[in-house]
């Protein structure tokens, strides 16, 4: 079982406060996600976490120990980079045993054996035992990598981008793989990205940072639909969320103190007028992007544009005229805050 506890932590480097009173729980199990643009603070909490940096304020806690203090050795944990940190001069099968050699565990080799050759088969690598690591393509290095970090079944194994240096293709294999293995195992993660396909596919949970604040913590589906604040609600979606003034829809009801109204592509439905106007307010498309299993219609609603995902057999043109109409919108506030409808 692990626990890790983080409480109320903030690291300054001079004047930049890079994390700011950040509080999370990662359970056993769990597979937590830090989302966030460049800059946001996620790999300062990774590495307050590992212990590679400390923080000005707040407190680790790994199973119940405070380890705030502790170096990286003394802490349960393992970590994977986005650049592959192999020893290039030993074998795959030495490099996945090293970190259960450790004199303090005195694995007996049968076991050590045993235990490399199980990760290896979930990694799908067990025919590379004998490849020295430089053998490998980038794909398999990190492959090789992730089955270090948890190879030693680590409290947590903490993760930076490390798929970013892969591919699109590779990257999408291995994602689906390193969610499987983390299932099977149990294994508990912290992971590090700006990718929102893999917060949202591998995350039990998303912490979403910005400028050093965590600002929401909860699963996608959470996150998704019923984000804190607007920039929230932009983080997850692609395309982005239509976010539009209030003053455009009059005739929708809304609380008091909505000034934008945030309505998903899919949320935001249209449909050909002709002539006569239809419900709600009219739009004009502006632009078809044909994606082949769906079409995204731009679509200017006054000075507004906005984009609504389409069934591609949906017959509409550039300069039709179109009724829009909104389902579960979302109302945000002047500074940006949700507001409940
Ligand atoms: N060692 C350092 N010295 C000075 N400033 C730092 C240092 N490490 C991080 N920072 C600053 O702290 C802030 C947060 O950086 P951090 O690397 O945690 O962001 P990030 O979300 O991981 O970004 P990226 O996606 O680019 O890795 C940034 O403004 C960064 O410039």
């Amino acid at each position: 079982m692990s626990e890790i506890v983080v409480q109320h932590l903030t690291k300054r480097f001079g004047s930049v406060t890079a994390l700011q009173d950040a509080s999370l729980t990662i359970g056993d199990g769990e597979f937590i996600v830090l989302l966030g643009p460049t800059g946001a603070g996620k790999t300062t909490m990774l590495r307050l976490v590992a212990g590679l940096d400390r923080p000005d304020e707040g407190r680790i806690l790994i199973n119940g120990a405070d380890v705030t203090r502790a170096p990286p050795a003394a802490r349960d944990i393992t970590f994977v980079f986005q650049q592959y940190s192999l020893y290039p001069h030993l074998t795959v099968y030495e490099n996945l045993a090293f970190p259960l050699r450790s004199p303090v565990r005195k694995m007996p080799e049968a076991e050590i054996r045993r235990v490399v050759q199980n990760v290896a088969e979930l990694l799908r690598i067990a025919d590379k035992l004998q490849n020295r690591a430089t053998q490998l393509s980038g794909g398999q290095m990190q492959r090789v990598a992730i089955g270090r970090a948890l190879v030693r079944r680590p409290a947590i194994a903490l993760m930076d981008e490390p798929l970013s240096s892969l591919d699109a293709k590779l990257r999408a294999d291995l994602r689906i793989e390193l969610k499987r293995i983390q299932q099977d195992l149990g294994e508990t993660l912290l992971y590090v990205t700006h990718d929102q396909t893999e917060a949202m596919t591998l995350a039990t949970r998303i912490g979403v940072l910005r400028d050093g604040h965590l600002v929401q913590v909860g699963t996608p589906r959470e996150i998704y639909e019923n984000p804190a604040d607007v920039y929230v609600a932009g983080r997850l979606g692609h395309p982005p969320i239509n976010l539009l003034p209030r003053r455009l829809f009059p005739d929708f009801p809304a609380p008091g103190a909505a000034a934008t109204v945030g309505v998903r592509t899919e949320h935001l439905q249209i449909a050909k007028v002709n002539g006569h106007k239809g419900a709600g307010p009219a739009g004009r498309v502006t632009w078809i992007e044909h994606l082949g299993d769906q079409n995204n219609i731009h679509v200017a609603i006054e000075d507004q544009e906005t984009v609504s995902l389409v069934d591609p057999d949906t017959p509409l043109a550039v300069g039709d005229l179109v009724s829009v109409s909104l389902h579960r919108p979302l109302f945000f506030d002047r500074a940006g805050a949700r507001v409940q409808a």
